[in-house]
């Protein structure tokens, strides 16, 4: 991992998103939009084009350096499985202490996504179905699996599960199409 400070910034950000996530009015809060906006122009004047950015774009870094999905570490990747914890922050609350629906399909497109990448393929998601069977709890260590079906020229159907310990929380299929050489 290259330590030029992006995965502190990465975790600042997490922790950060998480603490509005939780915060209940503020008296600083004018401050704070003040203090955003103010590195918000600061970080517009370095704007780059994709591939010349770090968010999302730095495999090296936990998550890519990105904090759209829950965490996911992946501790086992190879071209027809992954295995890893995953982690839902405050930032992904729904409702009475679950993730939010919409978070699932992210998380396992996501660890879909470690699969087609160690194939060396360039793919993209044709369809992805989520089986919501347990509440996904936030603030805890889950174990997630994902793992190739079968594969059909340039088709890639794949499944996955999301587990508290015992307890089954969403299941997943998806199709991911390899993309034709040329394709945008
Ligand atoms: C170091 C660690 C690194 C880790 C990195 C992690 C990165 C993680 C990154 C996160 C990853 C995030 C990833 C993302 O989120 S990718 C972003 C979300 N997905 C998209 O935007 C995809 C949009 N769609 C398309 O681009 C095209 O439609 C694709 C590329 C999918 C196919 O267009 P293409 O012109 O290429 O192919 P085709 O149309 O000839 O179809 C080919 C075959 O597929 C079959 N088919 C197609 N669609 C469906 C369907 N819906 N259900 C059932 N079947 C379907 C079709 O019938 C045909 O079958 P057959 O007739 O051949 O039998």
């Amino acid at each position: 991992m290259t330590d030029d400070g992006y995965a502190e910034l990465t975790s600042a950000l997490r922790g950060f998103l998480d603490a509005v996530a939780t915060a209940g009015p503020h008296d600083q809060v004018q401050a704070l939009t003040d203090d955003l906006r103010r590195w918000t122009a600061i970080l517009a004047e370095s704007r780059q084009e994709e591939g010349k950015r770090v968010f999302g774009e730095r495999f090296d870094l936990p998550d890519r350096g990105q904090t759209l999905t829950p965490v996911f570490a992946p501790q086992v990747v190879t071209t027809s499985k992954v295995e890893g914890t995953a982690w839902f922050g405050d930032y992904f609350h729904g409702s009475n202490g679950a993730a939010h629906g919409g978070t699932l399909p992210l998380l396992f497109d996501e660890v879909f996504g470690h699969i087609a990448v160690e194939r060396g393929s360039r793919a993209r998601t044709a369809y992805l179905h989520t089986d919501f069977r347990s509440v996904t709890p936030i603030g805890v260590d889950l174990q997630v699996r994902a793992w190739v079906e079968r594969a059909e020229g340039r088709k890639l159907f794949l499944a996955a599960d999301l587990r508290d310990g015992e307890v089954v929380c969403a299941e997943a299929e998806a199709l991911f199409v390899l993309l034709r050489d040329g394709a945008p």
